[in-house]
């Protein structure tokens, strides 16, 4: 059978990654897909040297390969918006597949994209885009087709996970994790998408997409990051029984889809709180199957040149089928997908952690406990630090309540006078059906 012609665009930590795996496992890869798979071209803007390359012409305008006839799929490994998006386009005009591990393309361009690519009957794989090497999409999309999917939630950056578990397993200082994430190939680009919840916000997107057979709404998610979480808040947590997680969460209820990137405090015993360095998981809970979970590398060269190399594997294998039996890029048909709303965040709902800075005089969480009662907000403990100051710090822990109450709450309890400065709050999750 002919090969079919790559044309890898970015050979940096991932394109980097593909190029090797490609080489490498030639033989397993081409009697897995029934024929080789040929990379025939490469752009880039800078070499790799974990990359032998001789023997290939490294090029510059990735937009050439879009265009070049030689070429049955395009392999966009570059990142960012503008242009990727032009020769994700371009390719796909011309009539070529592509294959991306571009969360924020996909989360951000994925309806337009995914159109285009069904007038013109090509595919369009992103499997590395989520949780790197973890095959979760593929696992959504078809291991759990039969499923009504209820809910799920993951830690889907591998960087901010990495940063969190340095931070509370050795002390060490947030920019100084940072700096190795971005060292090891982690890291975004800019990693105030990494720190910020941006990336794991794409994904999140994308995830919910898949679950539901909703259209790509990164705009109506919900976006918290990890940079202001204290180590004061992650020893209380862990006092009390809980670990805190950046986790992407997104629910379907009966009023919507609830879609939240933030810091969560799970349980200690549960497996996603065990979930450490730059380490991916994801658990998803179907009607019919109950709880899934899915483990591995969130992130890294060859972790995710996995990911890519089994959507070119997944390529090949379709290029004679026919593409009505093709598997949709969001996993429900393109004319089904549900109009169900995201939530506003103020409708979702959580159980939370508060701590307050409050004067240590008579009365003052007496006045606490009557706002959050007016308010239906149940109290499951309250912990008075020990100190020497005359302010002391307070945590609560409260049951699920929707977040508007919870705000209004927030708002009262902040305009005591014996209650000083902001109230800090982490959303609780039970991780339960
Ligand atoms: N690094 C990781 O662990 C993971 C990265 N991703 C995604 O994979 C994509 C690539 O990420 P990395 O490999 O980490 O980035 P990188 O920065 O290591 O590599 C990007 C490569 O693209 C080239 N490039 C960028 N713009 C170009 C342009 N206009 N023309 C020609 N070459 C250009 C650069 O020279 C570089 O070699 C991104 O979308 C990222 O979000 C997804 C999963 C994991
Ligand atoms: N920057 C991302 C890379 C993988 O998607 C991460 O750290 O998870
Ligand atoms: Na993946």
């Amino acid at each position: 059978m002919k090969p079919v012609k790559v044309g890898i665009c970015g050979l940096g930590t991932v394109g980097g990654g593909t190029f090797n795996v490609l080489m490498r496992n030639a033989g397993e890869i081409t009697r897995r897909a029934g024929r080789a798979i040929e990379v025939t071209a490469i752009a880039s803007r800078h070499e790799n040297p974990a990359c032998d390359t001789s023997g290939f012409t490294l090029q510059s305008d990735v937009m050439a390969l879009a265009r070049d006839p030689e070429i049955d799929v395009i392999v966009e490994l570059i990142g960012g918006y503008d242009v990727a998006k032009e020769l994700v386009m371009t390719a796909i005009q011309h009539g070529k597949h592509v294959v991306t591990a571009n969360k924020a393309l996909i989360a951000v361009h994925g309806n337009e994209i995914f159109a285009a690519a069904r007038e013109q009957n090509v595919v369009v794989a992103f499997e590395a885009a989520v949780a790197g090497g973890i095959p979760i999409i593929k696992a959504i999309r078809e291991g759990l087709a039969a499923n009504r999917i209820n809910w799920l939630a993951g830690i889907i950056n591998g960087t901010g996970n990495f940063i969190m578990t340095e931070m509370r397993e050795k002390g060490r200082a947030f920019s100084d994790v940072l700096a190795e994430a971005q060292a090891l190939g982690y890291a975004e680009a800019d990693p105030t998408f990494d720190v910020e919840g941006i990336d794991a916000a794409h994904k999140l997107t994308i995830l919910a997409s898949i679950a539901y057979g909703i259209p790509l709404q990164f705009e109506k998610g919900y976006t918290e990051g990890i940079s202001k979480i204290t180590p004061d808040d992650v020893q209380y947590a862990e006092e009390l029984g809980y670990r805190i997680k950046h986790l992407g969460i997104s629910r379907h209820t009966d009023q919507g889809i609830e879609l939240r990137v933030h810091p969560t405090l799970i349980p200690k015993s549960t497996l996603l709180a065990n979930v450490n360095g730059v380490m991916n998981a994801v658990l998803v809970s179907g009607d019919a199957v109950g709880q899934t979970l899915y483990y591995g590398p969130g992130a890294g060269s060859e972790a995710t040149a996995s990911a890519v190399v089994a959507d070119l594997i997944d390529v090949a294998r379709l290029l004679d089928t026919d593409t009505h039996s093709r598997v949709p890029p969001l996993a429900f048909q393109s004319d089904e997908l549900s109009a169900v709303p995201v939530l506003p965040v103020e409708q979702t709902v959580s159980g939370y952690y508060l701590r307050l800075q409050a004067v240590e005089r008579p009365g003052v969480l007496a006045h606490v406990t009557r706002i959050l009662g007016e308010k239906g907000i149940n109290i499951e403990a309250i912990v008075q630090k020990e100190t020497r100051e005359a302010q002391v710090p307070v945590i609560m822990l409260t049951q699920r309540v929707e977040e508007r109450m919870m705000n209004e709450a927030i708002r009262e309890i902040e305009a005591l006078p014996d209650i000083l400065g902001d109230v800090i709050r982490i959303r609780i999750d039970h991780l339960e059906d």
